[in-house]
C-alpha cells in the first residue's frame, strides 16, 4: 500500500471513493424496489392512488441506475490511469535499484533469480493485488450491506452465511500457495528457458546457432523445460479445481438453507411481498458475491507472496559504499598509486584469485599487466575502479585508501575500457560521447576522440554521421565489423578527463600493427597520466614504463622492458615465444 501511495496517492484515493459508492448500490436499489413492489401491492386496484410517492421512487431508482453507469465509467478511466502509473513507478524502482547495486551481485546466479522473481513479480502484481484489494473493498460493502438487509431477516443467516463458506476460503489459500511455490522453486528452470528463447532469437547468437545446428536441440531442451512446468501447474489446477468445487457445494447449501426458510416465512404471511422479492434479491446478490470475495482474499494472499519478490530484490543492498564522511578525489596526485598486501577473493570461489599483491605506481607512469589467461589481471583492474572491495590489503591514492575517496567521484576519475565494452544500440555519438557525460553534446570534442582512435573513418562511411544508429536491434542501424567498434569504443575511452585510464584488452580485435600504432598514440595523448592496461601482444606491452608480471594469483616480476629481458624470467620467455613465433 505504501509503495502504491507513493506512485500515485491521487488516484488511489479516487479509486477507492468511486468503487466504495459503487458498492452500496446493489443494496440500495433492493431497498428501493421493496418499498416500490409493497407500494404497488397496497394500493393494487386503487383507483385513487396518489402517484406522487411512487413517482418519487422511481426517480430514485432511475437516478440510482444513472449515478451507477457514470460511476462504472469513471472508474475505469481512474484504473487505467492509476494502473499506468503504478506499472511506471514499480519498473522505475526496480531499474533505479538495479543501477545502484554492485558488479558482484550482477556476477552471481542466485543474483539473477531474485531479478527474474522481481521482474516477473514487480510488473504486473502490486497493480493485481491493489486492484483485487479494491475489488474486494467494493465487494465487502456490497456484501456488508446485504448481509444488513438479510440480518433484520434473520441473525443466524449471518454465521450460516460465514461457517459455509470457510472450506471454499481455506482450499483458495492453500492452493494459491502451492501455485505461488511451484512457481518459485522452478525460477533457474524457468530463467533457463528464457536464455534459451534468447538464444533463438537474438542476433548475436544466429549466426552460431546456424553453422552448428542448435536450433532443434536447443528448441527441444526449452520445449521440454516448459512441458514439463506446464505439468506441474495442471496437476495442481486438478486438485484445485476438484476442492474447489466441493467447498463450492457447501457456500450453494448455506444459501439454499437460508433461502428456504424466507419461502416458509412468506407462505406463512410473516413478511411481505416486497419483503420476499427483497431478501431473495439479496441472496442471489450475497451468493455471487460471497464466492467472489473468498476468490479475491486468496488472489491477494498468493499476489502478494509474489510481490514480497519484488521487495526482496529491492531490499538487496550494495556492499560497495560511500562511507559516511568521503574524501575527494586528490586532484593532481602527487605520490602515486600505492598496492600493499591486497589479497581478493571472489563472493562463493574457494580460493583468492589474487594473493599479497604489492607494488607502487608513480603519477604519469603508464603500466602494462601481463600473465596467462586466469592470472588475475581483470581483476586486479575491478580492484583499482573499486568494482570490488579487497578483502585485505589497502589500495591508496596519495595515501588515501580507495574506500575512503566518494564513489562517483572514483569513476569519474578513473576511465575504464574493457575487453567487453559495451556496443550500445544508440547513435555514433552517444557510443562516444558515453565516455564524458558531461562533454556529450560537445560535438568538436567527439570528433577529436574519434580522430585520435582512428573512428572518425569508420563514422564517414555512415549515411547519417555521428547521427547514425549503430547496431543492428533498431529500424535505421548499421552494424560495424569487431575491428570497427573497437575503435569507436576506444574513441570513448579519449572523451575522458580521468587522470587514471585502464585499457583491458580493448583492441584485440585489431590487428597487431593497427593495436601498437593505437597505443602509441595513446601513450602520446595521454602523457602525464597513469595509465594501465592489458594485452597480449607484447608488441604493444614494450611500450609500457613497467610491466608487471602476474602468475598463480602474484606479482612475479616488475620492471621495465629491457629490465625484464635481462631477468630473463617468465616475461622474457613469453616474450621470446611469441617473437619466434612471428619469426617463423
Ligand atoms: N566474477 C567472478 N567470479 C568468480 N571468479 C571469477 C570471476 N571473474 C573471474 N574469476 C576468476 O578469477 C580468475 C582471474 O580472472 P581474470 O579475469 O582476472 O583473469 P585475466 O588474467 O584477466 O585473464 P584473461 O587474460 O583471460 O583475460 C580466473 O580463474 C577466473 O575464473
Amino acid at each position: 500500500m505504501r509503495l502504491v501511495w507513493q506512485a500515485t496517492p491521487l488516484y488511489l484515493f479516487l479509486s477507492l471513493a468511486i468503487t466504495g459508492l459503487q458498492s452500496v448500490i446493489p443494496a440500495v436499489m433492493l431497498l428501493v424496489n421493496k418499498r416500490i413492489i409493497d407500494l404497488v401491492i397496497a394500493n393494487w386496484g386503487n383507483a385513487n392512488f396518489i402517484w406522487q410517492p411512487l413517482i418519487v421512487l422511481v426517480a430514485i431508482r432511475f437516478g440510482i441506475s444513472l449515478l451507477g453507469a457514470v460511476l462504472n465509467q469513471t472508474n475505469l478511466y481512474v484504473g487505467q490511469i492509476f494502473n499506468d502509473r503504478l506499472m511506471l513507478y514499480t519498473k522505475y524502482i526496480l531499474l533505479e535499484k538495479s543501477v545502484q547495486l554492485d558488479l558482484a551481485h550482477f556476477e552471481s546466479s542466485e543474483f539473477y533469480d531474485t531479478l527474474s522473481r522481481a521482474q516477473d513479480s514487480g510488473s504486473n502484481y502490486p497493480v493485481r493485488v491493489i486492484q483485487t484489494l479494491t475489488g474486494l473493498f467494493g465487494q465487502s460493502i456490497t456484501l456488508i450491506s446485504l448481509l444488513g438487509l438479510l440480518f433484520k431477516f434473520n441473525w443466524a443467516i449471518v454465521p450460516l452465511l460465514f461457517f459455509t463458506a470457510l472450506p471454499a476460503f481455506w482450499t483458495s489459500i492453500v492452493y494459491s500457495g502451492k501455485r505461488f511455490w511451484m512457481t518459485r522453486m522452478e525460477t533457474e528452470s524457468g530463467r533457463l528457458s528464457d536464455y534459451i528463447q534468447r538464444v533463438l532469437t537474438n542476433p548475436n547468437f544466429a549466426k552460431e546457432v546456424r553453422l552448428f545446428n542448435l536450433g532443434e536441440h536447443l528448441l527441444g531442451k526449452w520445449s521440454d523445460i516448459r512441458t514439463d512446468f506446464n505439468g506441474k501447474s495442471a496437476a495442481i489446477a486438478f486438485q484445485y479445481a476438484k476442492m474447489r468445487g466441493l467447498s463450492g457445494m457447501l457456500v450453494n447449501s448455506g444459501f439454499y438453507i437460508a433461502y428456504g426458510w424466507t419461502l416458509i416465512q412468506a407462505i406463512a404471511g410473516k413478511i411481505s411481498v416486497g419483503d420476499f422479492t427483497m431478501y431473495t434479491g439479496a441472496f442471489s446478490q450475497a451468493q455471487q458475491v460471497l464466492p467472489a470475495i473468498l476468490e479475491n482474499i486468496a488472489k491477494i494472499y498468493e499476489n502478494n507472496l509474489y510481490v514480497s519478490q519484488y521487495f526482496e530484490f529491492l531490499d538487496l543492498k550494495p556492499e560497495v559504499i560511500n562511507i559516511p564522511r568521503p574524501r575527494p578525489f586528490p586532484n593532481p596526485i602527487k605520490q602515486g598509486l600505492s598496492i600493499k598486501n591486497v589479497t581478493f577473493t571472489y563472493p562463493g570461489a574457494t580460493k583468492p584469485t589474487l594473493r599479497n599483491l604489492s607494488v607502487d605506481i608513480k603519477p604519469g607512469e603508464s603500466i602494462a599487466l601481463v600473465g596467462l589467461n586466469g592470472a588475475g589481471k581483470t581483476t586486479l583492474l575491478k580492484l583499482l575502479a573499486r568494482l570490488y572491495d579487497v578483502d585485505s590489503g589497502t589500495i591508496t591514492i596519495d595515501g588515501i585508501p580507495l574506500q575512503e575517496i566518494k564513489l562517483s567521484e572514483l569513476h569519474t576519475n578513473i576511465g575504464v575500457l574493457n575487453q567487453d565494452f559495451a556496443r550500445y544500440q544508440l547513435s555514433a555519438k552517444d557510443n562516444i560521447g558515453f565516455g564524458n557525460l558531461k562533454e556529450r553534446d560537445n560535438q568538436p570534442r567527439i570528433e577529436q576522440a574519434a580522430q585520435d582512435s582512428g573512428a572518425d573513418r569508420v563514422v564517414e562511411d555512415l549515411a547519417e554521421s555521428y547521427e547514425t544508429r549503430l547496431g543492428k536491434m533498431f529500424k535505421g542501424g548499421v552494424d560495424l565489423s569487431g575491428g570497427q567498434w573497437q575503435k569507436i569504443g576506444m574513441a570513448r575511452a579519449f572523451m575522458t578527463d580521468a587522470p587514471i585510464l585502464i585499457l583491458d584488452e580493448p583492441t584485440a580485435a585489431l590487428d597487431a600493427i593497427a593495436e601498437y600504432e593505437l597505443f602509441e598514440k595513446f601513450r602520446t595523448l595521454t602523457a602525464g597520466k597513469m595509465t594501465f592496461f592489458v594485452s597480449h601482444r607484447f608488441s604493444t606491452v614494450q611500450l609500457a614504463d613497467r610491466i608487471v608480471v602476474l602468475e598463480n594469483s602474484q606479482i612475479i616480476e616488475v620492471g621495465s622492458h629491457p629490465q625484464l629481458m635481462a631477468k630473463n624470467g617468465l616475461y622474457a620467455e613469453m616474450f621470446s615465444l611469441q617473437a619466434s613465433s612471428y619469426k617463423i
